[in-house]
């Protein structure tokens, strides 16, 4: 049974609701249980919402922390983003409520945790894991900019596994609603396109930029442009300074896939749609669009 209903979502988020509305939620609601983790604004805990019985994902955020680093426009359009989407690969945002010191987001549990860690730990993946998690986020992607939704910080740690090992994008903090094309300089200077480090207008296909970054990252077990000066990462960016290492061993057809995607001219680049018709996805990943090892 779902948490809340889409009503209830819509009428916490809306600007226009009363304050009895907003506050539906309280901490009562909810058996607090083990912690999951810790982030830079607060600690995010395992709960069982007592009605429903259904476990969530508590983040408990301290408004303190928020103010003094100046986020609390970007949380609430995180907030406004992700409550709105729904899609398998991407990590549900069920409600928010607060309290005098604190914010809380109720998300959807992601059982398997961070993808970052399972990278960690087997270094790099073989081509059906990454090209089931790269066909899984393009599908995602495709869903946001559908909405007018560009996420602009695709990167393995803003990435968690569900219990079937379904890969959920989470962490809409950068992300934008976009009827205007960007101008704004953010995200880890890593997995940005030549447009976003030069700070020139950007739309839609910064997000096929970074799937691109991440799927050489998910075979090579580093990002392409990885350099010791953030300065020398800048310049391979601006560059497309894309070499491929002769290990591991990697297919020559998931090597063209990564240059059509990491291409300089954004409008250029490997549009969604077609990505998932790309030999390299049609003879790799898993068509249930779950690894299953
Ligand atoms: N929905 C979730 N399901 C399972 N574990 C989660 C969930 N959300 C967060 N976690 C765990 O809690 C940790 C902290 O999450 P959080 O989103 O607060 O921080 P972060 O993304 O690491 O950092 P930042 O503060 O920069 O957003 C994550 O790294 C993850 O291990």
């Amino acid at each position: 049974m779902a948490i809340a209903t889409e009503s209830q979502e819509e009428h916490q988020i809306s600007s226009e609701s009363t304050a009895a509305e907003r506050l539906r939620w309280t901490l009562n609601d909810f058996d607090i249980g083990k912690p999951l983790g810790r982030g830079k604004f607060g600690h995010v805990y395992l709960a069982r919402e007592k009605r429903s019985n259904h476990l969530v994902a508590l983040k408990v955020l301290f408004k303190s922390q928020l103010k003094q680093s100046q986020v609390e426009h970007q949380l609430r359009r995180e907030v406004e983003i992700q409550s709105h989407l729904r899609h398998p690969n991407i990590l549900r945002l069920y409600g928010y409520f607060y309290d005098q010191k604190r914010v809380y987001l109720i998300l959807e549990y992601a059982a398997k945790g961070e993808l970052y860690r399972e990278l960690q730990k087997s270094k790099y993946f073989n081509e059906r894991r990454a090209a089931t998690y790269v066909a899984s986020l393009a599908r995602a992607l495709i869903y946001c900019h559908g909405k007018h939704v560009i996420h602009r910080d695709i990167k393995p740690e803003n990435l968690l596994v569900g219990a079937q090992g379904e890969l959920k994008i989470a962490d809409f903090g950068w992300s934008v609603h976009t009827f205007n094309r960007r101008r704004t300089m953010c995200g880890t200077l890593d997995y940005l396109p030549p447009e976003m480090v030069e700070s020139v207008e950007h739309d839609a296909n910064v997000d096929i930029w970074s799937l691109g970054v991440l799927c050489y990252e998910f075979l090579y077990g580093v990002p392409p442009f990885e350099a010791k000066e953030h300065s020398d990462t800048y310049k391979r960016i601006i560059q497309v300074d894309l070499k491929f290492p002769p290990k591991p061993i990697v297919s020559s057809v998931a090597k063209d896939l990564i240059s059509q995607m990491l291409v300089k001219d954004s409008s250029k680049r490997l549009p969604l749609h077609k990505l998932l018709e790309h030999p390299w996805i049609v003879q790799y990943a898993d068509p249930s669009g779950v690894y299953k090892g």
